[in-house]
């Protein structure tokens, strides 16, 4: 028997849906990023993130309006670049706090989460979200907030989800061995790179979606993993 001490769960199209990302948070963060980053231009952390866009983009003293275009262009392109998830989350938090939505969770996750939490397993995000987006995505669920379950969050800084080595970076600071570690994804990539890490995985298929064989155990929801 495997010797679990931690979960570390994707979110989209694991926790929560594709479709909520789809359709409320990406239209949300491209209607509002050209007015944030207007209001938010002498903010330090906003222009670093404006730079750090414009440098990804080789674009050399790009005007406001053109690293605007192109944050657009990469919400429409779904580019999981580290500073539009910074960006997308400073935007997402005015939506949460304003009421105009609350995240999306599949009906059994909250249970489940508490339910692992309660037998002594400590959980982890890893999501191309930023971490504060990801805390955001928690603390503002249908569920109510879910941010006390968890004892860490880790993003793109730590590494890119299809690489083998983020996933040996997370085991390292959380401080166990990545075979005491299950993860869980509906990407068939992030879950090849957990493997090859050395931890367990298992594969969220959910429905309407086929059950299909990635090669990793797969599970329609929640209630089917037995840590
Ligand atoms: C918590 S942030 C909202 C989702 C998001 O921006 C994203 O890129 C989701 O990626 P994931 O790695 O959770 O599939
Ligand atoms: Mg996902």
């Amino acid at each position: 028997m495997p010797d679990i001490r931690a979960v570390l769960t994707d979110i989209e199209g694991t926790t929560s849906s594709i479709d909520f990302v789809k359709d409320v948070l990406f239209p949300f963060a491209r209607q509002h990023l050209p007015a944030f980053v207007e209001t938010h231009a002498d903010d330090p952390e906003v222009q670093h993130w404006l730079h750090e866009a414009a440098k990804d983009a080789g674009l050399v003293e790009a005007s406001r309006t053109e690293v605007i275009d192109l944050l657009i262009r990469w919400i429409d392109e779904d580019r999981k670049a580290t500073p539009l998830k910074a960006l997308q989350g400073m935007i997402w938090r005015e939506g949460y706090e304003s009421k105009a939505y609350v995240s999306h969770m599949y009906p059994e996750v909250a249970a489940r989460l508490q339910a692992w939490h309660d037998q002594g397993l400590k959980l982890y995000v890893y999501s191309s979200g930023s971490v504060p987006a990801q805390k955001l995505m928690f603390g503002y669920s249908e569920h109510g907030d879910l941010t006390p379950l968890f004892s860490g969050y880790f993003d793109t800084q730590t590494g890119h989800k299809r690489e083998v080595e983020s996933y040996r970076r997370i085991a390292e600071a959380i401080g166990l061995a990545p075979a005491q570690v299950l993860f869980l994804s509906d990407i068939r990539e992030e879950l090849d790179a957990a493997r090859a890490a050395g931890m367990h995985t298992t594969h969220l298929v959910r429905p309407p979606l086929p059950m299909a064989d990635a090669g990793h155990p797969a599970v329609a929801d929640f209630n089917a993993i037995q840590p």
